[in-house]
């Protein structure tokens, strides 16, 4: 009888670094998982109470990471030496991770073990920790296939990025609970797990022309903008965060978005145009490489926050809901970006790997 397979999932802080996770492990019935993250982070909300989250230090490390200082590398050395202790005293089979500052640590302690890892890069434009720690993981998946270019070093898999199972049910619209009229145009407007203040700023402005073509704007927040609540209108919902996003893009005839890479797996499973403002000042710029796979589709409009004046944003909206057709063909496009099954391909090779 093979014993059951126990598993370190590696992911923290953000939705974009979770939610994949979160989505890998629901394909791995008969896994032992636990969680490895950071105390003060998202984790600590998002892990479902199934998973034991397991908490070390490692904040800061990603911006030292390339530069010699010596806080970094202590930093580093602790961390390793407290994932270590974990991966032994837990008896983990292997380490999954999707990036970022954990994912250093994380890595190193499973590769001085002789342990598995597999480690899935959302972006475009792999992040630092991803391209420095790929070459020693057993494969890297991506995201995007167009991240292959930048990991020349790594066994690199093209699985997509795992989306919450919710998106890919398309009855789920049935379970939006706002009140929108059936036949009225909706913008959503979200900007990434954490909000948006810029992009939310230029939509108050130019909300009240879309309401006058008949448009409701759904727009989430975040929970940072001392302005949310300074705009009503009866075709207007502001709220800081939102848990049925899958309900909600399905629903949306456009959205205006972030360009992180987890959005935008789910306005492609949803098939959702979109007019996307990369984070301007996210790592090495990589939200405008995401973008730019949309855009290399018609998928999507591109616009640097920089350059964006309540003008070109309004009248583009204006233009766009009124060509429904240039909308249904964008939504058609974005599906080529995603798989639907990506988190059966990766909980496969994750498989593949841990019980040859
Ligand atoms: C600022 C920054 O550097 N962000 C990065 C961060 O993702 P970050 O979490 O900021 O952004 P993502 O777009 O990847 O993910 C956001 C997630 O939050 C969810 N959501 C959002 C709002 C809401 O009300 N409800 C809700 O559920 C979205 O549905 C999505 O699943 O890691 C990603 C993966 O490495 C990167 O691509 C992003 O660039």
């Amino acid at each position: 009888m093979v014993d059951t397979i126990r598993l370190l999932i590696a992911a923290s802080g953000t939705g974009g670094h979770l939610f994949p996770a979160i989505a890998l492990a629901e394909k791995l019935p008969g896994y032992q998982i636990e969680w490895l993250g950071v105390p003060n982070r998202l984790e600590t909300q998002l892990v479902p109470k199934q998973y034991k989250l397991n908490t070390i230090s490692v904040e800061g490390f990603q911006k030292g990471f390339g530069i010699s200082s010596l806080l970094t590398l202590g930093k580093l050395v602790g961390s390793v030496i407290a994932v270590r202790k974990l991966l032994k005293q837990g008896n983990f089979q292997g380490v999954f991770t999707t990036g970022g500052y954990i994912a250093g640590p994380s890595v190193i302690a499973a590769r001085s073990l002789g342990l598995p890892v597999i480690l899935h890069e959302s972006n475009a434009l792999p992040g630092k920790v991803t391209r420095f720690f790929g070459p020693w993981c057993d494969a890297v998946a991506v995201g995007f296939d167009v991240a292959a270019k930048y990991l020349p070093k790594s066994k690199v898999i093209y699985t997509s990025t795992p989306v919450r199972s919710q998106f890919l049910d398309a009855e789920i619209v049935s379970t939006l609970d706002l009140s929108i009229p059936p036949e009225a145009p909706l913008i959503v407007v979200f900007g990434g797990s954490q909000g948006a203040i810029a992009v939310n700023k230029l939509v108050r402005s130019c909300s009240p022309a879309w309401f006058e073509a008949g448009a409701y704007v759904v727009h989430i927040t975040g929970d940072k903008d001392e302005e949310a609540g300074s705009l009503q209108h009866p075709q207007y919902i502001s709220l800081p965060f939102y848990e049925n996003m899958a309900a909600l893009l399905r629903r949306a005839d456009l959205a205006i978005s972030r360009s992180g890479a987890g959005s935008l797996t789910e306005l492609a499973v949803c098939e959702t145009p979109a007019i996307l403002i990369p984070y301007p000042f996210a790592a090495e710029d990589h939200q405008t490489y995401n973008a730019n796979v949309f855009t290399a589709v018609n998928a999507a409009l591109l616009f640097k926050q920089a350059e964006l004046t309540e003008d070109i944003l309004r009248s583009e909206v204006l233009r766009l809901l009124k060509s429904p057709d240039e909308l249904r063909k964008m939504g058609e496009n974005a599906k080529t970006v995603a798989l639907t099954d990506s988190a059966e391909k990766l909980a496969q090779l994750l498989r593949e790997v841990m019980e040859k």
